[in-house]
């Protein structure tokens, strides 16, 4: 039967390195529709998994179904703790001038869990300046969302996510219209956040060499098909041809990782990842030019 559930709920404590997140025989369609089957994934502490694919390849709807608003096909997908989510930056959020930013990052504490009264006032609002505090946005938290960069958004975003204590967070394009110090500002903030804490990161990108160098294994979606392993493993060209079904060529130039074909079969893509954060050459090229 198809299922989310909570292992510690069921198991108890004594698995202190058990999986936080477990997929076993899981499967998702809809109609004829395959977005992927027979998936079987442990995702230890502290892991950083990278989730690649082309649109609609089923990214959303993994991180749906692990969050338990899209109910799996077949398999189950066990949890082991909380799950904090950091979803992409959206430009109409930037019209919000009614909502501080602190107040977005107290959505993450809201609830009863805290109490009622003066008491859970307090807790809450301690529990809100410690997130805050830990993505270093002191600075800005007290002012309108719309007046905020995206950057400094999204460290708000990272912060909500945070005042749950997440053993696992879900990042959907985290990084998707960032500039590159942005992007360099959110990656590393996970990273410390996994070595810190042993937080685990289930990273789903279209750009994958900003996080390069923190990813431990790629889970690469396409045609109802996946990949999972290391970068070396996983992004080759052998591997993703076989995956795509039609030729794809995998370079490394400079420290990037360029993946040229795939995306369809009509349009000899090219995707152009810049190999250091910092590094301002997002190129994309197209078939027959120099790289
Ligand atoms: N509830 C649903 N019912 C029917 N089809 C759905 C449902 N949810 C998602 N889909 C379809 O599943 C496919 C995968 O969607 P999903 O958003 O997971 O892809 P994605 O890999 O995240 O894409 P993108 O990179 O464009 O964000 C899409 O074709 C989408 O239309």
């Amino acid at each position: 039967m198809a299922a989310r559930t909570d292992r510690r709920a069921r198991q108890g404590p004594e698995l202190v390195s058990a999986p936080v997140l477990a997929f076993r025989d899981a499967g998702l369609t809809f109609g004829e529709r395959v977005l992927w089957r027979d998936l079987n994934l442990e995702i230890a502490p502290g892991e950083f998994v990278a989730v690649l694919g082309p649109n609609g390849s089923g990214k959303t709807s993994l991180l749906r179904a692990i969050l338990g608003h899209t109910e799996l096909s077949e398999g189950e997908i066990v949890a082991d703790g909380t799950l904090g989510y950091v979803p992409q930056q959206h430009a109409e959020d930037s019209d919000t001038m009614m909502l501080r930013g602190r107040d977005l990052v107290g959505f993450g504490v809201d609830g009863s869990q805290w109490g009622f009264g003066l008491r859970g006032i307090g807790r809450r609002r301690a529990k809100v300046d410690a997130a805050i505090e830990q993505v270093g946005a002191g600075g800005f938290a007290h002012r309108p969302l719309g007046l905020l960069s995206g950057g400094e958004q999204q460290r708000l975003r990272i912060a909500q996510a945070l005042t749950r204590d997440p053993a696992l967070l879900l990042c959907d394009e985290p990084l998707a219209s960032l500039d590159l110090a942005s992007q360099r500002t959110v990656v590393d903030l996970l990273d410390t956040r996994r070595r810190t804490s042993d937080t685990s990161i289930l990273f789903v990108t279209h750009e994958l060499n900003p996080v390069l160098p923190f990813v431990d294994r790629v889970l690469y979606l396409a045609g109802g098909s996946f990949r999972i392993g290391t970068v070396d493993e996983v992004m080759n060209s052998r591997t993703l041809t076989e995956l795509y079904g039609s030729p794809v060529e995998v370079l490394r130039i400079g420290g990037r990782l360029v993946v040229v074909g795939g995306e369809d079969d009509h349009h000899c893509h090219v995707h152009a990842y810049p190999g250091d954060v910092l590094g301002t050459d997002v190129g994309f090229a197209v078939p027959g030019e120099d790289l």
